[in-house]
């Protein structure tokens, strides 16, 4: 069991009113205190949850020769493959023990917003392997769609239009990105974890774990609590970027993951940035006279990108020096 929220999507998805206001109270009340929190009831079938983790584990099979050609432009577009410890999520701590692999909107090369070099506008890498890219792709809709009525539950629950955010995601910065976590080794470099604590960038992320567990979020009073999986649910959890948006009304929780257990650890994020264009500031029913805004406009490119320079810098410096 778990000390996290359990919300049930079905009155939400049911498309009454009265479901949205059930569902947006029920996140609200989540957002505000722990900020993260456990969906059923979402819509998204089994089948897909299935097919996506199949399709993680056959690439992170292929050889380090072949995952290492899809490394290009990696910190330019943010797509593509994260080798072993090429990330640094507490940049305080060795780097992390685990491999990645992102893609984002899928955009043909010759999109517009690619020639014209719009921020994080870019093309998607893809392994060699039978129907990978429809699974990544049906996954990736999929979840997006379901980030989108998840945001008209939040906007609801914030005071504002149903519909507030649903063109600041209509082209969004998401990010579907495999992860694969190595057992960790019990003489690991001192510190070293699957994932260094830290908290995500966007505005909402959900995120599909296997049975291995190991995800460990910290409550406000500094305590660490687990959160085990929870079969066919998914785990969501506020980001940096809608904690701006919302004048910190909204909370975006410090996280990690342990891999402990003695077994390769799966799980499939999907990180909901908003459009490159969208304007993050702060809603109007989040300032009041006595809290007024804490933070500037700031465009969702800037945003995004600052948080990733920080993330990456260290890594890209210690790579640069060492090889
Ligand atoms: O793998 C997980 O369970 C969580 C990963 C995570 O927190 C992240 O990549 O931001
Ligand atoms: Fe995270």
């Amino acid at each position: 069991m778990s000390d996290l929220p359990i919300i049930d999507l079905k009155p939400l998805l049911d498309g009454t009113p009265a479901g949205l206001e059930k569902v947006a109270a029920d996140i609200g009340k989540a957002a505000r205190n722990i900020g993260f929190f456990y969906v059923q009831n979402h819509g998204i079938e089994e089948n897909l949850m299935i097919a996506i983790f199949a399709a993680s584990k056959a690439f992170f099979a292929l050889p380090d020769s072949e995952k290492m050609l899809l490394t290009k432009d990696f910190f330019k577009t943010n797509r593509g493959y994260v080798p072993m410890k090429g990330e640094h999520l507490d940049p305080g701590k060795p780097s992390d023990l685990k491999e990645a692999f992102n893609i984002g909107l899928d955009l043909d090369p010759t999109d517009p917003r690619i020639l014209k070099g719009e921020p994080f506008r870019a093309a998607n890498q893809w392994p060699n392997l039978p129907s990978w890219k429809e699974t990544l792709l049906a996954y990736f809709d999929a979840v997006w769609a379901l980030g989108r009525v998840l945001h008209q539950a939040i906007a609801t629950d914030l005071g504002t239009d149903k519909n507030y955010f649903e063109n600041k995601l209509d082209a969004p910065m998401a990010t579907l990105r495999l992860l694969h976590y190595p057992p960790q080794p019990a003489r690991a470099e001192t510190g070293q974890i699957g994932a260094g604590t830290h908290t995500d960038y966007g505005n909402l992320t959900i995120l599909l774990p296997d049975d291995v567990g190991g995800l460990e979020v910290q409550q406000r009073d500094g305590k660490w609590i687990k959160a085990p999986t929870l079969e066919g649910a998914f785990v969501c959890n506020i980001g940096d970027c809608l904690m701006r948006w919302t004048n910190d009304t909204y909370v975006s929780t410090p996280h990690r993951v342990v891999n402990t257990g003695g077994r390769e650890r799966y799980s499939i994020a999907f990180f909901l940035d908003p459009n490159p264009d969208a304007e993050v500031a702060c809603l109007k029913s989040c300032q009041r006279e006595d809290r007024p805004a804490l933070y500037p406009p700031i465009s969702g490119a800037d945003y995004l990108k600052r948080k990733l320079d920080a993330s990456y810098e260290q890594v890209r410096d210690s790579s640069a020096s060492s090889t």
